[in-house]
């Protein structure tokens, strides 16, 4: 396995937590922690990996305390479930960070990164057989949410998650219990623009319906690449098409008869008329999964080696973006205020000025060499690194093949995944 994580902790901005912790369960509470680099950024707040000070791993997702209500709301859901296909809570508490006091909230970490990063690094779009199968996974988490009346409203490749065990469904910040909009006018509704049902972009209503809608511009996604609206260039007019136009996205001609038929259930312009997830979970296209798949020799398992070497961290921001708004208003007025609720405006601190983190991965770093207390770098992107204290990395670095000039570095602590320490200066 290849990940590599150097995170740069000056003393001055070493942030173990020590105050105001309120996490939930004793594992996190009772441990000191420590933030180590980037590895997410949405809309509404920052991811990074984090390791206890036995060196377990954990992602954890921070924001402002005062603009963290989709934090707190993600938090709320998370901790009251537990499903395979949920990604795993682990706490939450609020410190301070660059003084600012900081929400966090901990859960798993997903170490193949999102369905979204696993399409950049195939190429720019998954194997068949890899769609049947996330498919299948983020079928089965919804089907865990619809039972616990929930719905997510904002499935898409970049909330989903690659675990060890399989796909999960993360970021639950725009989930909502089905039964609060029975009856009232002024629901709210959220969601990513290319992502949502007809029903939702014009204002009606967003139930188990739109999840079953997103899952389908996701199975898109996961084909072609690209979204299910790819001439979407701004979501004003975007929230018109799929609202008022009566069109549907288009099924991508690469899936087989199967798929393209699970599409088209999905795709349902009419809400009532959609398959429900229970139904989808007997369609052929993901129930045959295991007979056309098992026997192919391609990586069409996450659980294959080659699927778990490093993933590029996600510098961009979204291509679409988390929007807010209720459906009293007239929809003029509603998509502009849904324009003016984009992440620049969202209220996430500008991560990027920190500058006690330095981030690297594998990829990056495939020409490395390991000596005792030293590590050899031949990449010449890793810049100003001399005062890297902390380095965590996978099992099996030490087969990692050195070549070219490489430079030399010390660090004071050397940990890896097993929680072994290999080395200290
Ligand atoms: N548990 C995790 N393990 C690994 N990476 C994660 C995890 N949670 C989130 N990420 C990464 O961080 C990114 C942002 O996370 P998330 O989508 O939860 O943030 P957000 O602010 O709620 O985003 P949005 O723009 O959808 O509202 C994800 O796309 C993913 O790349």
């Amino acid at each position: 396995m290849l990940y590599l994580y150097i995170s740069h902790i000056s003393p001055a901005h070493n942030h173990s937590l020590q105050s105001h912790t309120h996490t939930l369960q004793p594992s996190l509470s009772t441990m000191e922690w420590k933030r180590g680099p980037i590895i997410g950024r949405g809309s509404s707040a920052t991811v990074s990996v984090a390791t206890t000070s036995s060196g377990d791993l954990f992602a954890v997702k921070s924001t402002d305390l005062s603009t963290s209500q989709f934090l707190q709301k993600e938090q709320h859901f998370l901790s009251q479930l537990s499903s395979k296909n949920i990604i795993k809570y682990m706490g939450f508490d609020i410190n301070y960070h660059n003084n600012k006091p900081t929400y966090n909230l901990f859960m798993e970490y997903a170490t193949g990164g999102t369905i979204s990063d696993m399409i950049n690094k195939l190429g720019g779009s998954l194997d068949e057989c890899l769609i049947r199968f996330y498919t299948h996974q983020v079928l089965l988490g919804l089907d865990y949410l619809h039972n616990n009346n929930i719905v997510h409203c904002d499935i898409k490749c970049q909330n989903l998650l690659i675990c060890e065990e399989g796909v999960k469904i993360g970021d639950l910040g725009c989930a909502k219990f089905v039964e609060n909009d029975v009856g009232k006018r002024d629901f709210k509704f959220s969601g990513t623009p290319v992502f949502m049902a007809p029903e939702v972009a014009r204002g009606e209503e967003q139930g188990f319906p739109a999840d079953v809608w997103a899952l389908g511009c996701s199975v898109i996604e996961m084909a072609t690449g690209f979204n299910a609206w790819p001439e979407v260039n701004d979501p004003v007019s975007g929230l018109y098409r799929i609202g008022y136009s009566g069109e549907v996205p288009e099924i991508p001609k690469c899936l087989p008869e199967d798929g393209k038929d699970f599409l088209a259930k999905c795709l349902k312009k009419d809400a009532k008329e959609r398959w429900i997830v229970k139904e989808l979970l007997q369609h052929p296209f993901v129930r045959s999964l295991n007979l056309s798949c098992e026997t192919r020799d391609s990586p069409t398992s996450i659980l294959d080696q080659g699927f778990w070497e490093s993933l590029p961290v996600s510098d961009a921001s979204p291509v679409v973006t988390r929007v807010v708004g209720f459906s009293s208003e007239g929809p003029v007025e509603r998509i502009r205020q849904l324009v003016e609720a984009t992440p620049s405006s969202s209220g996430l601190p500008d991560w990027d000025d920190e500058d006690e983190w330095i981030t690297v991965r594998s990829n990056r770093l495939e020409e490395m060499n390991v000596e005792c207390g030293d590590f050899m770098f031949s990449d010449s992107n890793v810049d100003d690194v001399e005062d890297i204290e902390n380095l965590v990395v996978d099992e099996d670095y030490m087969s990692l093949e050195y070549s070219s000039s490489p430079r030399v570095l010390d660090f004071d602590h050397i940990i890896i995944s097993n929680n072994k320490e290999l080395f200290c200066k």
